[in-house]
């Protein structure tokens, strides 16, 4: 299988928007070339200067890539989201296009995905290492494959502390958005009854069951492929999971309020902060009340609560 890799050379100041463009495309991960910043790090003694040629430092753009299987066609939709950017900012954004090998590309980043712990009690461990678990730890096995969901992005972090702290057990969880299918998996594993996962991406519905299937979980999680905002008004539950982007998630929020039982919580992640106030808004609007709200540098995650029918 081949992989194809997409590059935007564009300036520093809108790198975030367009790997924000990247993570809302559903790409597993985003490399960010910034010579500007190695610079920095450069004057503070931080960086060893003799790593890298002398050109590297004399470019002023930054290079934001992104990995997508090859039978996926997003290079419309990138181009479509770029002209919003160049428009914002006004800046150029050039994209180049180049196809990456499966072995060259899914074996060298497993040499950096390793077990680690989010919070007091989750575990999250790739499928390839061994752990043993100590009392009171969950343990999450992922092979996130090309599907997002590694739990290394902030915005899947604030999900996973959310779920650790406000699932009680029992409840009924729809996963909008599932990826790799690591919030799925983490909530039955903490209580959850059942869980409705989807996602409009087939790579990342096809790499969820098979991780279903890897913690044992078939019973209780039902992977579907389709788009969330159509399917979600046919369920009733206690806890819709979306870590998509604010656009979504605005779009999601007044199916999501239908298909939330009163007191029911809703985690919304991916949200880049400039767009919070938007969803803020639309939390008030649609009946709900704020609980508690994650940052890290510039990502925002939301744990609300439905309080009107
Ligand atoms: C940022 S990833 C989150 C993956 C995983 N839930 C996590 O927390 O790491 C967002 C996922 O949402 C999917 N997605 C975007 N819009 C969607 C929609 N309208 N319905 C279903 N899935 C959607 C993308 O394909 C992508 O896999």
């Amino acid at each position: 299988m081949k992989w194809k890799e997409i590059s935007v050379v564009t300036e520093g100041i809108c790198a975030e928007a367009v790997a924000g463009i990247f993570h809302q495309l559903g790409s597993g991960g985003v490399v960010i070339e910034d010579f500007q910043a190695a610079r920095r790090y450069e004057n503070q003694h931080s960086w060893n200067p003799g790593m890298f040629s002398p050109d590297f430092y004399d470019h002023d753009f930054v290079v934001i890539k992104a990995y997508f299987s090859d039978e996926r066609q997003v290079l419309e939709d990138v181009e479509r989201l770029l002209a919003k950017v160049e428009a914002n900012f006004g800046v150029k954004c050039r994209v180049f296009l180049d196809e990456v090998k499966d072995e060259d590309w899914e074996e060298s980043w497993k040499k950096y995905y390793h077990t680690f712990k989010v919070g007091d009690r989750i575990v999250i461990k790739p499928s390839w290492e061994e752990y043993e678990p100590q009392a009171g730890e969950i343990v999450v096995e992922i092979d996130p494959g090309m599907a997002f969901g590694t739990g290394i992005h902030a915005s899947t972090r604030f999900c996973l502390r959310f779920l650790d702290k406000y699932l009680k057990g029992g409840e009924k969880v729809v996963d909008a958005g599932c990826g790799s299918g690591i919030l799925s998996i983490a909530a039955v594993k903490l209580g959850a009854a059942r869980v409705w996962a989807m996602d409009i991406d087939d790579v990342a519905v096809k790499v969820a069951r098979e991780n279903v299937k890897l913690n044992g979980l078939e019973d209780k999680i039902q992977v579907e492929e389709g788009d969330i905002i159509e399917k979600i008004a046919q369920l009733e539950v206690d806890m819709v999971l979306a870590n998509i982007t604010a656009e979504v998630i605005n779009e999601l929020l007044p199916e999501a309020a239908r298909a939330l039982k009163e007191g029911g919580w809703f985690f919304g992640s991916g949200i880049v902060d400039s767009r919070f106030p938007g969803v803020q808004q639309k939390l008030d609007e649609c009946g709900f009340v704020i609980e508690e709200i994650l940052t890290d540098v510039d990502w925002v995650g939301v744990a609300a609560r439905k309080i009107r029918k």
